[in-house]
């Protein structure tokens, strides 16, 4: 498969807008998506994706309200943009097929569809709705650590088949070291070969979100994701003016202009943010115990209410290897971490 374009080596989306709303408790507004976009898109970041944290329909009591209708988000977004495209991502029974026509008809053209990666089998409707509207698609095969790379590799395959252009290898919990990128990333390039790109989604729990994502790159990967300033959950993603510069330095083209995304890192996307994505206890936990990293601000809720360690609530979901949409099971741990005490 040809690379992304003929001037392009990878293509980087930037998932502040999306991931970063785990971050912000869903709390992004218009003026927020406004700014953040323009300046995105004047420094050349060719996709942004822009959805509730947990993709369309996430805005729920489990997973906490939006301040703003995504779909006002995603229509903003794509008012500001000048030249990157919109995505938006869905998590199949989360969000439903009218949820992707509605981003459709707001003018977001990347549709992404994020499954467990052992259950990319519940995307193939939603990739055969968007590829007939047109859209291009993108799946996420989340929680990759947890599984094999030939097991991964083969769920990439459900995905292509039903119409997926490129599949992500996703590392929700930021628990990869090198090798394990190198291996998924490869499984999946030897098995997709010109029928889709592969993908990485990274995340800096063990501080390896630039470097694994070189190590993609190195490996086949085509598509890489990341935040500004690292906006996302846990400790963030990779940071796209860290990814960008280093990129540079070796000599592989993102189209994206290193000094003016340095100064949106700093002038516009800091000023959004509640607090940095840091590199503390908690998240180094995650990346520890391979726990989604979407779990922080809910396991920091719930040990506040229930007067227990967050830090043992990730600890426990770690050991259950829970996956995504088990919120509510960190609220069993931490009844059960109360009754304890
Ligand atoms: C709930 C979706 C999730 O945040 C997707 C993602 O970015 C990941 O798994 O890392
Ligand atoms: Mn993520």
């Amino acid at each position: 498969m040809k690379s992304y374009s003929d001037t392009l080596d990878i293509r980087i989306t930037d998932s502040s807008l999306r991931d970063g709303s785990h971050a912000k408790r869903h709390q992004f507004t218009v003026e927020h998506v406004r700014s953040v976009v323009a300046a995105l898109d004047d420094a050349g970041v060719p996709v942004i994706e822009v959805t509730h944290g947990d993709g369309l329909g996430g805005s729920s009591f489990t997973y906490g309200f939006s301040k703003t209708p995504e779909q006002d988000l995603i229509k903003t977004a794509v008012e500001t943009a000048r030249q990157a495209k919109i995505a938006f991502l869905m998590l199949p029974g989360l969000g439903v097929k009218d949820d992707i026509r509605a981003a459709h008809g707001n003018g977001a053209t990347v549709c992404r569809i994020a499954t467990h990666c052992t259950e990319a089998d519940i995307s193939v409707q939603h990739f055969g709705l968007a590829r007939e509207m047109g859209l291009e698609t993108v799946g996420f095969l989340m929680m990759a650590h947890s599984t094999t790379p030939e097991a991964l590799a083969r769920q990439g395959r459900i995905m292509a088949d039903a119409g997926c252009q490129c599949v992500y290898v996703v590392d929700s919990a930021g628990a990869m070291v090198m090798d394990d990128v190198t291996g998924r990333v490869q499984a999946l390039v030897a098995e997709l070969g010109e029928d889709a790109q592969v993908g990485f989604h990274g995340h800096e729990n063990l501080a390896l979100g630039t470097g694994n994502s070189v190590v993609a790159i190195q490996a086949g990967a085509r598509q890489i994701d990341g935040s500004t300033r690292r906006l996302g959950a846990g400790a963030g993603n990779t940071a796209v003016e860290a990814l960008v510069a280093v990129c540079a330095k070796m000599g592989i083209r993102t189209g994206i202009d290193v000094l003016k995304i340095i100064d949106a890192a700093e002038d516009v996307v800091r000023p959004v943010m509640d607090d940095e994505c840091q590199l503390d206890r908690l998240a180094l936990l995650m990346g520890h115990a391979g726990v989604y990293s979407s779990f922080l601000k809910h396991a920091f809720r719930q040990g506040e209410r229930y007067g227990v360690s967050a830090a043992q609530i990730l600890l426990r979901a770690g050991e259950r290897r829970l996956v995504g949409g088990q919120e509510d099971q960190l609220i069993d741990i931490a009844v059960e971490l109360a009754a304890q005490k």
